[in-house]
């Protein structure tokens, strides 16, 4: 049977219309339909304008150590999670630990916050990754706080320092940064990785084997027993990597994997908002690091450790500081290890 033609006009005119949609969704997504849009190029581009290009690094807790362990499951977790990794069992683990800030050689007293990062390697080839900070909260809510605080903390050229007025300023703007800070105040910074607790900050909704869902939060919590940062630990730029060498020389340190489970009502889109201290804690099970190595050529290097990469069983909740997060973290994957093509360390298996 013959179809009528369709007239050859008609039919530019629909490929016209296709390849404009695509064209305006990839403008709308480059942000170049929304200029004040604050996109995930936004963010990284003024890391990089306050804090200059370094060539290689993470443009955010760029200073830091990998390391190398397991996670040795006690099946607990599978209360309200049916991810793999909480039956009971062993789990390889790549980690790294960090400070925050741009600059790579930073002395580690210049931040009183410490950071690790975990990829739990499942057998079934599923990864779970997670960035974790010493403060139990974040200091802003939202995407937009934090790039509004990244402009007010610019380095003033004539002191190398964020203008006092400037910071003051947005943190009266925006009370929500009042937890963190006062947190801060009342926990002086830790004289080791190894006795520091992290913190997901981030809720996530975990899903038990019988499809039931429940808002969760972790955080690792040492063995070793907190201790304050000393006055010679303060004058040693690379403490924390010392003190690591000479621990790890020693045997390997653990942290037990807490799970804290929230009540109805309990905000899981606010990281700047703790929940209350008697809420469910599960002891999930060990965490259990046996090795650092610089991370120049070590195998965290080329870990790009999103929040949002997660095993069935546990899936990102409704905090939109999840999604930015994910978004920046991939431009600064991409700049970091498009730039060690040029530099003379070598390392294979980027984990995107
Ligand atoms: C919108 C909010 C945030 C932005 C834009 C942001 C930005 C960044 C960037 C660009 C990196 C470097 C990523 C890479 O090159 O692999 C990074 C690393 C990191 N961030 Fe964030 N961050 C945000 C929120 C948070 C929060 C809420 C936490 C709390 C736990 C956090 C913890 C970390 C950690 C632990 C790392 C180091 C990961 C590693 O060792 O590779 N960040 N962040």
């Amino acid at each position: 049977m013959n179809r009528a033609p369709i007239c050859v006009p008609c039919r530019l005119a629909a490929i016209a219309v296709v390849v404009g949609c695509a064209g305006a969704a990839f403008a709308w997504t480059a942000g170049w339909l929304t200029p004040k849009r604050i996109t995930a190029p936004h963010i990284i581009n003024t890391f990089e304008s306050n804090y200059g290009i370094h060539t290689g690094y993470r443009r955010n807790h760029a200073k830091g150590l990998c390391v190398e362990g397991w996670f040795e499951s006690n099946g607990n977790g599978a209360q309200v999670s049916r991810a793999a990794v909480f039956a009971p069992g062993r789990t390889p683990v790549i980690g790294r630990f960090a400070i925050p800030g741009s600059n790579p050689g930073a002395p580690d007293a210049s931040t009183p916050v410490r950071s690790m990062a975990l990829l739990f390697q499942l057998q079934d080839g599923e990864q779970w990754r997670t960035g974790m900070n010493s403060v139990p909260i974040f200091v802003v809510r939202t995407p937009k706080q934090f790039y509004s605080q990244l402009v007010a903390s610019k380095p003033d050229p004539a002191t190398g320092k964020p203008d006092p007025a400037k910071l003051d300023a947005f943190f009266q703007a925006n009370p929500e940064t009042l937890p963190f800070r006062q947190w801060l105040k009342a926990h002086p910074p830790s004289s080791s990785f190894a006795n520091t607790a992290f913190y997901s900050v981030n809720a996530f909704i975990a899903t038990d084997a019988a499809g039931n869902q429940h808002a969760v939060r972790w955080q690792t919590v040492p063995e070793v027993a907190y201790a304050p940062q000393t006055a010679a630990e303060k004058a040693d730029p690379n403490f924390l990597a010392d003190d690591f060498s000479t621990r790890f020389a020693g045997g390997p340190l653990r942290w037990h994997l807490v799970l804290a489970v929230a009540a109805p009502g309990d905000p899981t889109n606010d990281a700047t908002l703790s929940w209350p201290a008697d809420r469910q804690q599960i002891d999930a099970g060990t965490l259990v690091l046996q090795r650092a190595e610089p991370q120049a050529n070590g195998m965290c290097r080329d870990v790009n450790y999103d929040p949002t990469i997660l095993p069935n069983g546990l899936k990102p909740s409704d905090d939109p500081l999840l999604a930015a997060r994910s978004a920046a973290y991939a431009v600064s994957f991409n700049r970091r290890t498009r730039e060690e093509a040029n530099l003379t360390q070598t390392h294979g298996g980027a984990q995107p």
